[in-house]
């Protein structure tokens, strides 16, 4: 579970008397995350989300990801809105935390993706693609390519531990990542983070996206890429064409890919799927045992990678002329 910072009552009331949200009805935590510790809280006002930033979250990166979902939810996508307090900041501190508030939104993400999804989510990426082009936020993306290999030599041999042959293997794919990443391609803040848990539907239909505590500044394509991976392989990780068709789709309803984007998506999935590797190989790691969050697996990315690994023509997932 993700509750790493526990709070009291009294610590709770007290953060709230600065906030115009009414009285506190109830609060709890809730156990899915892994970055930070979330917890709902039920006011007069109604319920919303209250974040405590741990620390992988850095404090002076907050005003960038608070700024975005205001202006994206300013724009009209659905996403988490910071609320004001009486002074009109967004970031406080509570149990020793920088901590907000964001509005609630309804919906549950899908625990099986359908073809359906893959489209809500395809296109959701494309309308936030284009609202951010007015948002004067930047980010570097501290988990870009050049992050990667510093990232796997934290992790070196120990790779070979949690899977035989990993250490060569990812070296191997580092060398051919970095010939081919592409470069000059339309960018922009992104997400960065665009996995079915952190997008919520009402029934098929896209009814908001969570968690932009990734977004940066990177390739719009790259974004794609991540949601390629992140959708659109089945329970055995064989990818599914419909499922890849039906994202790009819905993503090019509302913003086309150039040539130049489409020629580069089998290398930017495989740098995707690579970066999600390296992480979960680092968290396996370097996490605790018995420290209070689930692990996720890097055989699962790793098996993506293997994927694209085998694929040059930019059609295999899917894409129509
Ligand atoms: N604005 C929101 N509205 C409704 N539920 C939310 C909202 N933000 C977070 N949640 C809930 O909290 C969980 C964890 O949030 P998330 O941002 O993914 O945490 P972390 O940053 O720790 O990974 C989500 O799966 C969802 O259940
Ligand atoms: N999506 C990442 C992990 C980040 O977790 P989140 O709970 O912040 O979305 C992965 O799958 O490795």
């Amino acid at each position: 579970m993700a509750v790493y910072t526990d709070i009291t009552e009294g610590q709770l009331r007290a953060f709230l008397s600065d906030y115009d949200l009414g009285e506190l009805l109830s609060y709890r935590g809730i156990a899915e995350g892994v970055e930070n510790s979330n917890f709902i809280v039920h006011l007069d006002g109604g319920e919303f989300i209250l974040t405590l930033y741990e620390k992988r979250v850095n404090e002076r990166e907050l005003p960038f990801f608070v700024g975005l979902m205001d202006h994206l939810a300013g724009k009209g996508f659905s996403c988490p809105r910071p609320v004001q307090r009486r002074d009109g900041g967004a970031i406080g501190h509570l149990a020793g935390r920088p901590a907000a508030m964001v509005t609630f939104l309804e919906g549950v993400w899908p625990r099986e993706p359908l073809p359906a999804h893959c489209e809500g989510v395809g296109e959701a990426l494309a309308r936030m693609h284009c609202d951010v082009g007015d948002f004067a936020g930047r980010r570097r993306n501290g988990l870009s390519l050049c992050d990667w290999r510093p990232l796997f030599e934290q992790v070196g041999e120990r790779a070979d531990d949690v899977i035989a042959g990993l250490a060569a293997e990812s070296r191997a794919m580092l060398d051919r990542l970095e010939e081919e990443w592409p470069q000059d391609l339309p960018s922009g803040v992104i997400h960065a983070d665009a996995f079915p848990d952190n997008v919520f539907f009402l029934g098929d239909r896209f009814s908001g996206m969570i968690d932009f505590y990734f977004a940066c500044n990177d390739l719009f394509a790259y974004d794609v890429a991540i949601a390629l991976n992140a959708w659109c392989f089945d329970a055995d990780h064989r990818f599914d064409r419909q499922k890849g068709a039906a994202l790009l789709a819905g993503y090019q309803r509302a913003r086309a890919l150039s040539d130049a984007e489409k020629a580069a998506l089998p290398a930017l999935c495989r740098g995707a799927a690579t970066r999600f590797m390296l992480t979960r190989l680092y968290d396996w790691i370097h996490t605790p045992d018995g420290a209070t969050v689930t692990k996720k697996d890097p055989a699962q990315p790793l098996a993506w990678m293997r994927h694209h690994a085998g694929v040059s023509d930019p059609g295999a997932y899917g894409l129509s002329e």
